[in-house]
Protein backbone atom coordinates (compact mmCIF):
# COMPACT_ATOMS: atom_id res chain seq x y z
CA UNK A 1 0.00 0.00 0.00
CA UNK A 2 1.40 3.80 -0.75
CA UNK A 3 2.46 5.61 1.95
CA UNK A 4 0.11 8.67 2.75
CA UNK A 5 1.00 12.14 1.69
CA UNK A 6 2.26 14.33 4.80
CA UNK A 7 -0.41 16.86 5.94
CA UNK A 8 0.54 19.92 5.13
CA UNK A 9 1.72 21.89 8.47
CA UNK A 10 2.26 25.50 8.21
CA UNK A 11 4.82 27.43 10.70
CA UNK A 12 3.08 30.79 11.94
CA UNK A 13 5.95 33.05 12.78
CA UNK A 14 5.11 35.32 15.65
CA UNK A 15 7.16 38.65 15.56
CA UNK A 16 4.89 40.94 16.65
CA UNK A 17 6.03 41.76 19.69
CA UNK A 18 8.41 45.48 20.51
CA UNK A 19 11.36 43.69 22.42
CA UNK A 20 10.33 45.76 25.76
CA UNK A 21 12.68 43.29 28.16
CA UNK A 22 15.34 43.90 25.50
CA UNK A 23 14.97 47.29 24.94
CA UNK A 24 17.13 48.21 21.57
CA UNK A 25 15.98 50.99 19.45
CA UNK A 26 14.22 48.16 17.14
CA UNK A 27 12.54 44.93 18.18
CA UNK A 28 14.41 42.44 19.14
CA UNK A 29 14.25 39.94 15.90
CA UNK A 30 15.25 42.54 13.78
CA UNK A 31 18.97 42.39 15.46
CA UNK A 32 21.43 41.15 13.86
CA UNK A 33 23.06 38.02 15.12
CA UNK A 34 26.24 36.76 13.40
CA UNK A 35 25.20 39.59 10.72
CA UNK A 36 21.59 37.87 10.14
CA UNK A 37 18.35 39.38 11.59
CA UNK A 38 17.49 37.07 14.30
CA UNK A 39 13.98 36.79 12.51
CA UNK A 40 15.74 35.68 9.56
CA UNK A 41 17.85 33.07 11.40
CA UNK A 42 14.08 31.30 12.70
CA UNK A 43 12.74 31.64 9.42
CA UNK A 44 15.58 29.75 7.92
CA UNK A 45 15.24 26.34 10.05
CA UNK A 46 11.44 26.30 9.13
CA UNK A 47 11.86 27.15 5.47
CA UNK A 48 14.71 24.19 5.74
CA UNK A 49 12.63 21.84 7.29
CA UNK A 50 11.68 18.64 4.95
CA UNK A 51 8.00 18.62 6.81
CA UNK A 52 7.22 22.29 6.70
CA UNK A 53 5.11 23.44 3.85
CA UNK A 54 4.42 26.96 4.06
CA UNK A 55 5.83 30.02 6.22
CA UNK A 56 3.60 32.75 8.12
CA UNK A 57 4.98 35.96 9.52
CA UNK A 58 3.04 38.14 11.30
CA UNK A 59 4.51 41.38 12.15
CA UNK A 60 3.88 44.93 13.61
CA UNK A 61 3.90 47.05 10.04
CA UNK A 62 5.03 49.94 11.82
CA UNK A 63 8.46 47.97 11.29
CA UNK A 64 7.78 46.62 7.55
CA UNK A 65 11.32 48.34 6.57
CA UNK A 66 13.03 45.90 9.10
CA UNK A 67 10.71 42.90 8.09
CA UNK A 68 11.61 43.21 4.08
CA UNK A 69 15.19 43.50 5.22
CA UNK A 70 15.09 40.60 7.25
CA UNK A 71 13.32 38.34 4.45
CA UNK A 72 15.29 39.89 1.65
CA UNK A 73 15.77 37.06 -0.90
CA UNK A 74 12.68 34.73 0.23
CA UNK A 75 9.24 34.01 -1.30
CA UNK A 76 6.89 34.61 1.37
CA UNK A 77 3.54 35.48 1.48
CA UNK A 78 2.34 38.48 2.79
CA UNK A 79 2.57 39.38 6.24
CA UNK A 80 0.08 39.27 8.82
CA UNK A 81 -0.80 42.48 11.00
CA UNK A 82 0.00 41.54 14.90
CA UNK A 83 -2.44 42.09 17.85
CA UNK A 84 -1.13 43.96 21.37
CA UNK A 85 -0.24 40.16 22.98
CA UNK A 86 1.61 37.71 21.79
CA UNK A 87 -1.79 35.65 21.78
CA UNK A 88 -3.81 38.49 19.63
CA UNK A 89 -0.65 38.10 17.12
CA UNK A 90 -1.03 34.18 17.13
CA UNK A 91 -4.93 34.50 16.69
CA UNK A 92 -4.13 36.98 13.86
CA UNK A 93 -2.29 34.73 12.30
CA UNK A 94 -4.28 31.35 12.79
CA UNK A 95 -7.37 33.83 11.42
CA UNK A 96 -5.08 34.08 8.29
CA UNK A 97 -4.37 31.04 7.90
CA UNK A 98 -8.25 29.76 8.10
CA UNK A 99 -9.28 32.01 5.28
CA UNK A 100 -7.12 30.31 2.58
CA UNK A 101 -8.31 28.61 0.12
CA UNK A 102 -6.80 25.77 1.33
CA UNK A 103 -6.35 26.29 5.04
CA UNK A 104 -3.64 23.78 6.60
CA UNK A 105 -4.60 20.70 8.33
CA UNK A 106 -1.35 21.17 11.15
CA UNK A 107 -0.19 24.40 12.19
CA UNK A 108 3.20 25.43 13.93
CA UNK A 109 3.29 28.54 15.97
CA UNK A 110 6.53 29.44 16.69
CA UNK A 111 8.54 32.73 18.27
CA UNK A 112 10.73 34.80 15.69
CA UNK A 113 12.97 35.30 19.54
CA UNK A 114 13.69 31.88 19.08
CA UNK A 115 16.74 31.36 16.16
CA UNK A 116 17.94 28.14 17.04
CA UNK A 117 15.31 25.84 17.35
CA UNK A 118 17.06 22.41 16.08
CA UNK A 119 15.45 19.80 13.02
CA UNK A 120 14.70 17.20 15.15
CA UNK A 121 12.74 19.37 17.79
CA UNK A 122 10.71 21.03 14.43
CA UNK A 123 10.09 17.33 13.74
CA UNK A 124 9.47 15.60 17.07
CA UNK A 125 6.50 18.36 17.34
CA UNK A 126 5.26 17.31 14.30
CA UNK A 127 5.76 14.11 14.59
CA UNK A 128 3.22 14.07 18.27
CA UNK A 129 0.60 15.55 16.33
CA UNK A 130 -0.14 12.12 14.83
CA UNK A 131 -0.90 10.90 18.20
CA UNK A 132 -2.55 14.47 20.23
CA UNK A 133 -3.75 17.70 19.35
CA UNK A 134 -1.20 19.37 20.25
CA UNK A 135 2.44 19.45 21.00
CA UNK A 136 4.99 22.01 22.80
CA UNK A 137 8.70 21.87 22.89
CA UNK A 138 9.78 21.83 26.46
CA UNK A 139 12.64 21.59 28.55
CA UNK A 140 11.97 19.87 32.20
CA UNK A 141 13.26 21.97 35.35
CA UNK A 142 16.58 21.23 36.96
CA UNK A 143 16.98 23.65 39.48
CA UNK A 144 15.51 23.90 43.00
CA UNK A 145 12.86 26.58 42.40
CA UNK A 146 11.80 29.36 45.05
CA UNK A 147 8.75 31.57 45.02
CA UNK A 148 10.39 35.12 46.42
CA UNK A 149 8.30 37.20 48.73
CA UNK A 150 10.36 40.56 49.18
CA UNK A 151 13.58 39.79 48.34
CA UNK A 152 13.64 36.32 51.12
CA UNK A 153 12.57 33.01 49.78
CA UNK A 154 9.03 32.34 50.93
CA UNK A 155 8.86 28.78 50.10
CA UNK A 156 10.39 25.94 48.18
CA UNK A 157 8.28 25.40 45.38
CA UNK A 158 8.20 21.38 44.29
CA UNK A 159 9.96 21.21 40.35
CA UNK A 160 8.69 17.34 40.26
CA UNK A 161 6.42 17.34 36.86
CA UNK A 162 7.63 21.05 36.18
CA UNK A 163 8.51 21.99 32.15
CA UNK A 164 9.67 25.16 30.92
CA UNK A 165 7.32 25.71 27.54
CA UNK A 166 9.54 26.65 24.67
CA UNK A 167 8.07 27.11 21.22
CA UNK A 168 7.15 25.59 18.28
CA UNK A 169 3.98 24.45 19.83
CA UNK A 170 2.09 22.15 17.15
CA UNK A 171 -1.08 21.67 16.94
CA UNK A 172 -4.30 20.07 14.27
CA UNK A 173 -5.02 23.39 13.04
CA UNK A 174 -8.94 23.44 13.62
CA UNK A 175 -8.65 22.45 16.92
CA UNK A 176 -6.25 25.28 18.01
CA UNK A 177 -7.87 28.30 15.64
CA UNK A 178 -10.90 27.20 17.50
CA UNK A 179 -9.65 26.92 21.18
CA UNK A 180 -7.58 30.62 20.21
CA UNK A 181 -11.24 31.84 19.29
CA UNK A 182 -12.59 30.77 22.71
CA UNK A 183 -9.54 32.28 24.77
CA UNK A 184 -10.03 35.44 23.25
CA UNK A 185 -10.27 38.16 25.31
CA UNK A 186 -8.35 35.93 28.55
CA UNK A 187 -4.58 36.64 29.09
CA UNK A 188 -2.28 33.26 28.14
CA UNK A 189 1.02 33.62 27.55
CA UNK A 190 1.18 30.10 25.48
CA UNK A 191 -0.43 28.36 22.72
CA UNK A 192 -0.51 25.32 24.86
CA UNK A 193 -2.39 27.06 27.73
CA UNK A 194 -5.16 28.21 25.15
CA UNK A 195 -5.07 24.66 24.36
CA UNK A 196 -5.35 23.35 28.27
CA UNK A 197 -8.23 26.11 28.27
CA UNK A 198 -10.43 23.97 25.48
CA UNK A 199 -9.81 20.83 26.98
CA UNK A 200 -6.97 19.81 23.92
CA UNK A 201 -4.39 17.02 25.22
CA UNK A 202 -1.10 18.75 24.91
CA UNK A 203 1.79 16.12 24.53
CA UNK A 204 5.13 17.86 26.18
CA UNK A 205 7.87 17.00 23.90
CA UNK A 206 11.58 17.31 25.47
CA UNK A 207 13.77 19.42 23.52
CA UNK A 208 17.30 21.85 24.11
CA UNK A 209 18.26 24.64 26.38
CA UNK A 210 19.68 26.04 22.98
CA UNK A 211 16.25 26.60 21.75
CA UNK A 212 16.05 29.32 24.35
CA UNK A 213 13.97 32.90 23.51
CA UNK A 214 15.99 35.98 22.86
CA UNK A 215 14.68 38.52 25.72
CA UNK A 216 17.84 40.49 27.01
CA UNK A 217 20.93 41.52 25.38
CA UNK A 218 22.56 38.42 27.52
CA UNK A 219 20.32 36.25 25.25
CA UNK A 220 22.06 37.44 22.38
CA UNK A 221 25.51 37.14 23.45
CA UNK A 222 24.70 33.98 24.29
CA UNK A 223 22.73 32.98 21.03
CA UNK A 224 26.09 34.14 19.30
CA UNK A 225 28.67 32.41 21.84
CA UNK A 226 25.97 28.79 20.64
CA UNK A 227 26.68 29.76 17.06
CA UNK A 228 30.24 30.14 16.87
CA UNK A 229 30.55 27.34 18.72
CA UNK A 230 28.37 25.01 15.98
CA UNK A 231 31.00 26.73 13.36
CA UNK A 232 33.97 25.59 15.36
CA UNK A 233 37.24 26.83 16.04
CA UNK A 234 38.40 27.75 12.67
CA UNK A 235 42.13 28.82 12.16
CA UNK A 236 44.41 29.76 9.54
CA UNK A 237 48.25 28.72 9.97
CA UNK A 238 51.26 29.70 7.64
CA UNK A 239 54.50 28.50 6.57
CA UNK A 240 57.18 29.38 4.92
CA UNK A 241 60.74 27.89 4.07
CA UNK A 242 63.60 27.62 1.02
CA UNK A 243 66.32 25.26 0.17
CA UNK A 244 69.46 26.02 -1.86
CA UNK A 245 70.21 24.57 -5.06
CA UNK A 246 72.80 21.52 -5.00
CA UNK A 247 74.59 19.40 -7.06
CA UNK A 248 71.93 16.81 -8.76
CA UNK A 249 69.74 15.67 -11.08
CA UNK A 250 66.41 15.96 -9.01
CA UNK A 251 64.63 17.98 -7.01
CA UNK A 252 61.48 16.88 -4.54
CA UNK A 253 58.70 19.12 -4.53
CA UNK A 254 55.35 18.44 -2.48
CA UNK A 255 56.12 15.31 -2.55
CA UNK A 256 57.05 14.66 -6.10
CA UNK A 257 60.24 13.62 -7.75
CA UNK A 258 60.77 16.39 -10.69
CA UNK A 259 63.86 15.93 -13.01
CA UNK A 260 66.15 18.65 -12.59
CA UNK A 261 69.94 19.36 -13.71
CA UNK A 262 70.33 20.66 -9.93
CA UNK A 263 69.09 18.92 -6.39
CA UNK A 264 68.40 20.42 -3.22
CA UNK A 265 70.17 20.60 -0.45
CA UNK A 266 69.20 19.50 3.10
CA UNK A 267 69.08 17.20 5.67
CA UNK A 268 66.18 15.09 4.61
CA UNK A 269 64.62 15.40 1.21
CA UNK A 270 64.37 18.83 1.12
CA UNK A 271 61.03 19.31 -0.20
CA UNK A 272 60.07 22.53 0.49
CA UNK A 273 56.81 22.55 -0.57
CA UNK A 274 55.41 19.73 2.08
CA UNK A 275 58.18 21.74 4.62
CA UNK A 276 55.88 24.74 4.21
CA UNK A 277 53.06 23.47 4.45
CA UNK A 278 53.72 21.27 7.84
CA UNK A 279 54.63 24.60 9.55
CA UNK A 280 51.36 26.30 7.88
CA UNK A 281 49.35 23.25 9.71
CA UNK A 282 51.89 23.29 12.91
CA UNK A 283 51.10 27.18 13.03
CA UNK A 284 47.14 26.72 12.94
CA UNK A 285 47.67 24.16 15.86
CA UNK A 286 50.06 26.75 17.89
CA UNK A 287 52.34 23.47 18.36
CA UNK A 288 55.70 25.18 17.47
CA UNK A 289 57.33 24.20 13.99
CA UNK A 290 58.79 21.61 11.92
CA UNK A 291 62.55 21.80 13.48
CA UNK A 292 60.73 21.39 16.98
CA UNK A 293 58.65 18.40 15.88
CA UNK A 294 61.94 16.96 13.67
CA UNK A 295 65.33 18.39 14.60
CA UNK A 296 68.00 18.57 11.56
CA UNK A 297 70.57 17.22 14.15
CA UNK A 298 68.53 14.27 14.54
CA UNK A 299 70.04 11.47 12.35
CA UNK A 300 66.68 9.81 12.05
CA UNK A 301 65.80 12.08 9.96
CA UNK A 302 68.45 12.57 7.21
CA UNK A 303 66.73 12.05 3.61
CA UNK A 304 63.69 11.60 5.35
CA UNK A 305 60.21 11.82 3.27
CA UNK A 306 58.44 15.09 4.13
CA UNK A 307 55.71 12.73 3.44
CA UNK A 308 56.03 11.61 6.84
CA UNK A 309 56.39 14.72 8.36
CA UNK A 310 53.09 16.62 6.91
CA UNK A 311 51.50 13.10 8.01
CA UNK A 312 52.17 14.16 11.67
CA UNK A 313 51.26 17.27 11.19
CA UNK A 314 47.71 16.26 9.67
CA UNK A 315 47.43 13.59 12.59
CA UNK A 316 48.23 16.32 15.77
CA UNK A 317 44.94 17.77 13.90
CA UNK A 318 43.40 14.48 13.80
CA UNK A 319 44.21 14.28 17.33
CA UNK A 320 42.58 17.25 18.79
CA UNK A 321 39.33 15.92 16.71
CA UNK A 322 39.70 18.42 13.61
CA UNK A 323 39.51 18.46 10.03
CA UNK A 324 41.88 20.20 7.66
CA UNK A 325 39.74 22.59 5.30
CA UNK A 326 41.81 23.31 2.67
CA UNK A 327 45.83 23.90 1.93
CA UNK A 328 47.53 26.66 -0.49
CA UNK A 329 50.80 25.92 -1.21
CA UNK A 330 52.95 28.55 -3.45
CA UNK A 331 55.96 27.35 -5.25
CA UNK A 332 58.64 30.22 -5.89
CA UNK A 333 61.87 29.66 -7.99
CA UNK A 334 62.55 30.13 -11.88
CA UNK A 335 62.60 26.60 -12.85
CA UNK A 336 62.40 23.81 -13.15
CA UNK A 337 58.95 24.59 -14.23
CA UNK A 338 56.04 23.80 -11.81
CA UNK A 339 53.12 23.73 -14.10
CA UNK A 340 53.18 20.51 -15.37
CA UNK A 341 53.10 19.03 -12.12
CA UNK A 342 50.24 21.36 -10.45
CA UNK A 343 47.74 18.76 -10.19
CA UNK A 344 49.65 15.57 -9.14
CA UNK A 345 51.40 17.44 -6.66
CA UNK A 346 48.03 18.73 -5.26
CA UNK A 347 47.38 15.08 -5.38
CA UNK A 348 49.74 13.76 -3.63
CA UNK A 349 49.34 16.45 -0.54
CA UNK A 350 45.58 15.42 -0.50
CA UNK A 351 46.47 11.63 -0.50
CA UNK A 352 49.18 12.74 2.40
CA UNK A 353 46.48 14.88 4.21
CA UNK A 354 43.64 12.31 3.94
CA UNK A 355 41.38 14.79 1.96
CA UNK A 356 39.67 15.83 -0.81
CA UNK A 357 41.79 16.44 -4.09
CA UNK A 358 39.50 20.35 -4.44
CA UNK A 359 40.90 21.09 -1.40
CA UNK A 360 44.45 21.37 -2.30
CA UNK A 361 46.07 23.79 -4.22
CA UNK A 362 49.60 24.21 -5.82
CA UNK A 363 50.54 27.48 -7.61
CA UNK A 364 54.17 28.67 -8.72
CA UNK A 365 55.94 32.01 -9.42
CA UNK A 366 59.04 33.21 -10.51
CA UNK A 367 60.58 36.52 -8.79
CA UNK A 368 60.99 37.92 -12.19
CA UNK A 369 65.27 36.99 -11.80
CA UNK A 370 64.95 39.21 -8.59
CA UNK A 371 66.44 37.82 -5.16
CA UNK A 372 67.85 34.42 -4.44
CA UNK A 373 65.16 32.73 -6.28
CA UNK A 374 65.72 34.56 -9.72
CA UNK A 375 69.45 33.95 -9.47
CA UNK A 376 68.49 30.14 -9.22
CA UNK A 377 70.10 29.83 -6.25
CA UNK A 378 67.56 28.09 -4.42
CA UNK A 379 63.70 27.23 -4.11
CA UNK A 380 61.35 29.10 -1.75
CA UNK A 381 57.68 27.73 -0.35
CA UNK A 382 54.49 29.63 1.12
CA UNK A 383 51.60 27.87 2.38
CA UNK A 384 48.38 28.49 3.73
CA UNK A 385 46.38 25.89 6.04
CA UNK A 386 42.95 26.08 7.41
CA UNK A 387 41.89 23.43 10.26
CA UNK A 388 38.64 23.65 11.93
CA UNK A 389 39.11 22.13 15.70
CA UNK A 390 35.91 21.49 17.97
CA UNK A 391 34.78 24.51 19.56
N1 LIG B 1 2.17 41.54 20.60
C1 LIG B 1 3.06 40.60 20.41
C2 LIG B 1 3.97 40.23 21.40
C3 LIG B 1 4.91 39.26 21.12
N2 LIG B 1 4.95 38.70 19.90
C4 LIG B 1 5.99 37.72 19.57
O1 LIG B 1 5.98 36.65 20.48
C5 LIG B 1 7.27 36.14 20.68
C6 LIG B 1 7.56 35.94 22.17
O2 LIG B 1 7.28 37.12 22.86
P1 LIG B 1 8.29 37.96 23.78
O3 LIG B 1 9.59 37.34 23.93
O4 LIG B 1 7.55 38.31 25.02
O5 LIG B 1 8.51 39.21 22.83
P2 LIG B 1 8.22 40.71 23.04
O6 LIG B 1 6.78 40.92 23.39
O7 LIG B 1 8.71 41.38 21.85
O8 LIG B 1 9.15 41.07 24.29
P3 LIG B 1 8.81 41.89 25.60
O9 LIG B 1 7.78 41.07 26.33
O10 LIG B 1 10.10 41.97 26.31
O11 LIG B 1 8.29 43.23 25.15
C7 LIG B 1 8.23 37.09 20.02
O12 LIG B 1 8.75 36.50 18.83
C8 LIG B 1 7.40 38.30 19.74
O13 LIG B 1 7.78 39.04 18.59
C9 LIG B 1 4.02 39.05 18.93
O14 LIG B 1 4.07 38.52 17.83
N3 LIG B 1 3.12 40.00 19.21
C1 LIG C 1 5.43 31.23 24.12
C2 LIG C 1 6.59 31.33 25.06
O1 LIG C 1 7.76 31.52 24.33
C3 LIG C 1 6.76 30.02 25.80
O2 LIG C 1 7.82 30.10 26.66
C4 LIG C 1 6.38 32.43 26.06
O3 LIG C 1 5.21 32.20 26.75
C5 LIG C 1 6.48 33.78 25.41
O4 LIG C 1 6.11 34.86 26.18
P1 LIG C 1 6.81 35.47 27.50
O5 LIG C 1 6.17 36.78 27.64
O6 LIG C 1 8.26 35.60 27.27
O7 LIG C 1 6.46 34.50 28.58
Amino acid sequence: MPASAPLPCIALIVAGGSGQRFGAERPKQYLDLLGKPILRHTLDAFLNHPRITGVQVVIDPAWRAQYDRAVAGLTLPEPVTGGATRQDSVRNGLEALAALAAPPARVLIHDAARPLTDAATIGAVIDALDETPGAVAAVPVADTLKRGAQGLVGATVDRDGLWRAQTPQGFRFADILGAHRAAAGLALTDDAAVAEQAGLPVRLIPAKEDNFKVTTPDDLTRAARVLMAELGDIRTGTGFDVHRFTEGDFVTLCGLRVPHDQGLDGHSDADVGLHALTDALLGALAAGDIGSHFPPSDPRWRGADSARFLRHAADLVAERGGIIAHADVTIICERPKVGPHRAAMAARIADILGIAENRVSVKATTTERLGFTGRGEGIAAQAVATIRLPG
